[in-house]
């Protein structure tokens, strides 16, 4: 066994992380190949990181330690069709990042293989990612730990009970999104009340991250912050009364509820 992560999907996701963990040095690019069926992505990755690259996911699962899946959730089951065509002579330590697959669909795919079911996020580019995970009955405190300094690498890591996966999925793993959103639509608002769009987005941006920051350190509870920028008859509660009357709390707790239920379909369909 001469690599020591291999990776299934380079996407979105598989890119986020390989690119992080390749500039913070946790895998030097020859300790890495990457399984993608799209040419395009398969030149642009090994161009860009230096990594192996191959169509043929066989290849990939038979020389690595750690075997890191970042396809779709829809193509699971035809990637471990394929894989499960020969024994994996290395004994990987299966991670998974696909939303709503379950420990019992890695385990019967993978039998005797220690798996591990993570959920990271797209912040991880940056240093700035969340991920959960959980482990299957046959990963070792080494596995585990392997797993841990995988993602600790691309920002912080909790280890949770299976239970909370798909709520995990629903918040920090979409959450990014919502996030995005947020920061275009105060970009948005600060254009309609007369300001330029780079200004309005710097704004946005900085409000957003310095609010984070806030919050993080001195721990006081959102809605104490919420008062504290609320002026008796001021600016804040007339902009707090229309995000109100749109339902902004609610959508984005339907939002979060929804991405859970996504999640929990995703997986129940293999
Ligand atoms: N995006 C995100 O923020 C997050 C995603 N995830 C999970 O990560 C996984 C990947 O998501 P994401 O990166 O967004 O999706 P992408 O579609 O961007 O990435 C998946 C990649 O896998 C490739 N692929 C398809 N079939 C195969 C195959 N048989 N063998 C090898 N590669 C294949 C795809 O190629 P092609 O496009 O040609 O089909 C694509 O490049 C999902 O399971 C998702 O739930 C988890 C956390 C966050
Ligand atoms: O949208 C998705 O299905 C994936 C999982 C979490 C974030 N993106």
């Amino acid at each position: 066994m001469s690599v020591k992560l291999g990776m299934i999907g380079g996407g979105v996701m598989g890119e986020a992380l390989l690119s992080r963990l390749i500039s913070q040095k946790i895998y030097q690019p020859t300790e890495v190949i990457v399984g993608e069926k799209s040419a395009e992505r398969r030149d642009y990755l090994a161009q860009q990181y230096g990594v192996s690259v191959t169509d043929d996911n066989q290849v990939v699962a038979q020389q690595v330690s750690t075997l890191l899946l970042a396809i779709k959730p829809q193509v699971f089951a035809a990637v471990t069709a394929e894989l499960a065509a020969s024994p994996l002579a290395s004994a990987p330590l299966i991670i998974s990042i696909l939303a709503g697959v379950s420990l019992s669909q890695l385990e019967t795919a993978f039998p005797q293989l220690p798996v591990i079911r993570a959920m990271p996020n797209t912040p991880a580019t940056v240093g700035a990612g969340m991920t959960a995970f959980t482990s299957g009955s046959l990963a070792s405190a080494r596995d585990k730990q392997t797993a841990q300094q995988l993602f600790s690498a691309v920002g912080e890591v909790v280890e949770v009970s299976e239970t909370l996966m798909d709520a995990v999925t629903g918040l920090s793993g979409s959450g990014p999104a919502y996030v995005a959103l947020l920061v275009e639509a105060l970009s948005d608002g600060g254009v309609a009340a007369g300001l330029p769009r780079a200004l309005a987005t710097q704004l946005a941006l900085q409000t957003v991250r310095g609010t984070v920051q806030l919050l993080q350190e001195t721990k006081i509870h959102p809605a104490e912050l919420k008062d504290r920028v609320t002026s008796p008859g001021g600016t804040t509660i007339a902009g707090v009364t229309e995000l109100e009357r749109g339902g902004f709390r609610a959508a984005l707790m339907a939002a979060v509820k929804a991405a859970a239920e996504r999640s929990q379909e995703l997986g129940a369909k293999d």
